[in-house]
């Protein structure tokens, strides 16, 4: 397909008044017009609360301007192109005056019919709106129509058939966008690029090679106002089914034989297949579960996830998740893929660490494990980069000693990165799904987390909680990868920018 690099388009936004609105989509699209990306645009932003343009367009400006880094000098500009329209989603009769208002910003701004539906509300109202998008004909248009759909997409397997349905009925699978906001990350997008890019790695890269690859992905923060839907979800549901299962397939993929959404998307959906079903009893002995109780974070005394506005005194549900995932492919047969995530851990950090295998002997220590092992680290977030572990002779010392070799990515201009909700949306207004789920993934990656997710509800986990917050999650998790022979890797010790 042909991108259009500065699209045009009506973008409908349905939770206009909300935090991600707030804090994500008006300050992406804002970047993404100062950088003159978009060519002809307007918004209609959709909630129930009574708006006037006015209001909704002071509030835009107020979202942007909380945003440090943003040249404000094009705001007015801007947030003039923001319509408002209040509307509650379940009400039939309102898509009318949505589908006239729609008609007339399309002739006023010349939007060529394009429209993007952006779903940046609770789920159980996506497949309500997709259909009312399609029988009150707000897609007969002559354009590109896309819906794009946060996340959650499904609490299990089941729901997310049922939602698939729901919104198949409107949209054809190449019109739907699912997000994965960790596919917008820079260095996550980076991964195929390192691994595909350069010829030192690519061959190393497989169960020859490589003894375990762990993936990180820690939070600080707890469950904050969202305990309603986290007693719902849990990490398992809230991270594992998306974010760090899209990590393990980007990092165990095959090389597409093109560049292509098609042909990327496939080979990730043959990771999905090629992971080793874990269910029933083998359950706790490849995945660990933990639920943070009350502890320290930057000095500061924090209340356990059981005293959290809205969680069961009670609670059952998994603040983290440590497991082992094993591929079984000709590339990967015996590689255990380590993942852990969660909250209120003890540092704000997302890395991959691919641990290679040891040299046959180490000639220069003449000692059994005495070389480190060579370490690819990629540095997702907060610090971006990549870091090399390499041994080397250094000053008078006779022996191997660990050096490393870094990268910190600034971004193309120095500046921070883009923020991945800029670089989606981008990719959306484009027409370009390749950092998008497809339908498949979900469904395998959901089909893999449903199986653990029966065995973790069925049995309820007398230690909860069993890890102090500010810490790296429950002994259980180091143990996880001692009966295997490895360790985590210390995120905290391996920043980028301390090398
Ligand atoms: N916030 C975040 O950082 C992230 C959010 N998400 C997902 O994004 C989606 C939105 O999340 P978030 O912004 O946090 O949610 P909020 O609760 O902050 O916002 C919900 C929005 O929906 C509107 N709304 C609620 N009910 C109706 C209705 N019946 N008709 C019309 N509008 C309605 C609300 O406005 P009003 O009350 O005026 O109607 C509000 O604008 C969810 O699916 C969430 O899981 C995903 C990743 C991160
Ligand atoms: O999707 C989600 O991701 C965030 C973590 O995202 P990050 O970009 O800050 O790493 C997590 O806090 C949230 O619970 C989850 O829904």
């Amino acid at each position: 397909m042909t991108q259009n690099n500065r699209p045009t388009a009506l973008i409908m936004i349905f939770g206009a008044t909300g935090d991600l609105a707030r804090r994500k989509l008006y300050p992406s699209l804002y970047r993404l017009f100062t950088k003159g990306k978009l060519d002809r645009f307007a918004v209609v932003g959709v909630a129930r609360r009574s708006l006037t343009n006015e209001e909704f367009q002071d509030n835009v400006k107020e979202s942007i301007g909380s945003h440090d880094h943003l040249d404000e000098s094009k705001m007015d500009e801007f947030a003039s192109k923001f319509y408002y329209h209040s509307h509650d989603v379940t009400d039939s009769e309102s898509y009318s005056v949505l589908k006239g208002l729609a008609a007339e910003l399309d002739s006023h701004y010349r939007l060529d019919g394009n429209r993007i539906f952006y779903l940046a509300m609770a789920p159980e109202f996506f497949g309500t709106i997709a259909e009312h998008l399609k029988k009150d004909g707000l897609t007969d248009v002559e354009g590109f129509k896309r819906l794009v759909i946060e996340k959650p997409f499904g609490h299990d397997l089941e729901s997310a058939k049922v939602l698939n349905r729901q919104i198949r009925k409107a949209f054809p699978e190449n019109e739907i966008y699912r997000i994965d906001h960790y596919l917008g990350k820079e260095m996550v997008q980076n991964i195929e690029v390192i691994r595909f890019a350069n010829s030192i790695f690519e061959p190393l890269w497989n169960n020859r090679f490589i003894s375990n690859i762990q993936i990180t992905s820690s939070e600080v923060l707890g469950v904050e106002e969202r305990g309603r839907y986290y007693e719902t979800s849990g990490a398992l549901r809230d991270m594992v089914q998306n974010h760090m299962l899209q990590m393990v397939a980007l990092l165990a993929m095959e090389p597409p034989i093109r560049l292509t959404t098609e042909e990327i998307r496939s080979e990730k959906v043959r990771v999905f297949r090629a992971l080793r079903t874990v269910e029933g009893s083998d359950v706790n002995s490849y995945f660990v579960r933990g639920q943070y109780g009350k502890g320290k974070i930057n000095e500061s005394d924090v209340p356990a996830y059981r005293e959290q506005e809205m969680v069961d005194e009670a609670s059952n549900t998994e603040t983290f998740v440590a497991g082992k995932l094993m591929i079984d492919n000709f590339r990967w047969a015996g590689v255990p893929f380590y993942i852990r995530t969660g909250k209120r851990m003890e540092v704000k950090s997302t890395k991959i660490v691919v641990e290679f295998k040891e040299m046959p002997m180490d000639l220069y220590n003449r000692q059994e494990g005495s070389v480190s092992p060579n370490l690819l680290v990629i540095h997702i977030q907060p610090e971006e980069g990549i870091t090399l572990h390499l041994n080397a002779k250094k000053g008078q010392h006779s022996g191997s000693t660990p050096v490393k070799l870094s990268y910190a990515n600034k971004g193309i201009d120095g500046l921070n990165t883009p923020e991945a909700y800029e670089k989606l949306l981008y990719d959306c207004l484009r027409g370009d799904a390749t950092n998008f789920t497809h339908w498949d993934e979900v469904a395998l990656s959901w089909s893999f987390v449903d199986n653990i997710s029966e065995v973790w509800e069925n049995e309820k986990e007398a230690s909860f909680p069993n890890y102090e917050s500010g810490s790296m999650g429950p002994d259980a998790a180091e143990q996880l990868l001692e009966k295997d022979g490895f360790f985590w890797w210390p995120v905290t010790n391996l920043d980028v920018d301390k090398c």
